[in-house]
């Protein structure tokens, strides 16, 4: 397949409720929607990157910038046989791993619907259907996330995972257990905002019965995780700290975690996504898809990657109506069971484009 062209949006797009992690409060999702062509086929994809640099150090603009700068060019006009060479072509890149994401997950849709099958079976998935969890933000009141906590619980998510930040972790965590008992699947995600100077009140987390805590220190740690998972009895789960197989490998090796989640867009796309996917399956490492709010096209592309094997966790693949009040996407990504996805099976993500809606959400495009 040649690509012939691609186009750029930048949506915008408000959050049903903001939402609060230890390093900021979202009310409007940014982001890149990228369309690749090639002999009639078109390949979709969006970008996972924030308006500002807390997550990571990438923003919405810069995946712009270095989408059309650099990315772009390179792919324009080449004859590509498989999606996996797009990681190869676009390597010279240093980083910058959400926007060549975004444009390799476009080609990996544009291959699929061209071969006339679907993403899931294009990676080698076998799960037709996946299960579901949420991710519950933090609250200016303990009250409010259990209120929360009861609506997801009620709607069938199988697992609940909240946001915790210092001077809201363990009296909400108690709280959570108080109200809804052991049997409730519960973690906790930090966002890196401890350090290994709290280890006191981080080895109080292991009284809560918590399936994991993710990213408990630094972006960049995975030494100090280390050394917290050898005193912890709940698993450490990594989620920033990982953006490619080699950071993987040496995570495993250093006992960094006993989980992973894996964010297509985080590692540079589905290619490295399945690599670190592979490796942790030899090592016995389960892991779950994370979530970045993500409308329905990069919810389908997490569904896909979901459908394989060592993806034994509930993601944050939340149903689009966690966060929208409408999809880009016909239909909208919806359960088929409480807390159960389906894993589509018409060709590429398997799911149609609202253009109506884009149009409506999309406030600059540009072609290429
Ligand atoms: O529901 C989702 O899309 C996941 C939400 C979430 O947990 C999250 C949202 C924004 C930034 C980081 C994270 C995270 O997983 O750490
Ligand atoms: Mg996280």
């Amino acid at each position: 397949m040649k690509i012939d062209r691609v186009e750029l949006r930048y949506l915008q797009v408000p959050l049903k409720a903001p939402f609060e992690t230890s390093f900021g409060r979202f009310s409007v999702k940014d982001c890149i929607f990228v369309s690749v062509h090639s002999e009639g086929a078109t390949g979709y994809a969006e970008s996972v990157a924030f308006p500002a640099p807390y997550y990571n150090e990438e923003t919405t603009e810069t995946v712009w910038h270095v989408l059309e700068r650099f990315l772009i060019p390179r792919l324009i006009g080449q004859e590509l046989e498989l999606p996996e060479e797009v990681s190869a072509l676009l390597s010279p890149i240093r980083r910058n791993y959400m926007a060549i994401s975004s444009l390799e997950g476009a080609v990996w849709d544009l291959y699929c619907k061209r071969k006339g099958i679907s993403l899931a079976e294009a990676l080698g998935g076998k799960k037709r259907e996946i299960d579901v969890g949420v991710s519950i933000g933090i609250e200016p009141e303990v009250d409010m996330v259990l209120r929360n906590v009861e609506r997801f619980v009620e709607q069938g998510y199988k697992r609940m995972k909240v946001k915790i930040k210092p001077g809201f972790d363990i009296r909400l965590l108690e709280a959570i257990r108080k109200r809804f008992g052991n049997e409730l699947l519960l973690m906790a995600d930090a966002n890196s905002a401890y350090t290994l100077e709290q280890i006191d009140l981080l080895k109080q987390l292991d009284d809560y019965d918590l399936m994991m805590i993710e990213q408990p220190l630094a972006h960049d740690d995975i030494v100090d995780h280390a050394v917290l998972q050898k005193r912890l009895r709940t698993p450490i789960c990594l989620d920033e700290s990982i953006h490619t197989a080699e950071d993987a490998r040496k995570a495993i090796e250093l006992g960094s975690c006993r989980i992973m989640n894996i964010k297509i867009g985080r590692v540079g796309g589905l290619t490295n996504a399945k690599a670190i996917h592979d490796l942790c399956m030899r090592h016995d490492i389960p892991v779950w898809c994370g979530g970045m709010f993500e409308l329905g096209v990069g919810r389908a592309h997490n569904i896909a990657l979901s459908s394989l094997p060592n993806f034994t966790m509930p993601g944050d693949t939340s149903a689009s109506d966690r966060y929208w009040t409408q999809d880009i996407v016909e239909p909208a990504v919806a359960f088929i069971r409480p807390g159960t996805l389906a894993v589509p099976s018409g060709h590429g993500i398997g799911y149609e484009i609202n253009h109506k809606v884009l149009d409506r959400l999309t406030v600059r495009k540009s072609i290429f």
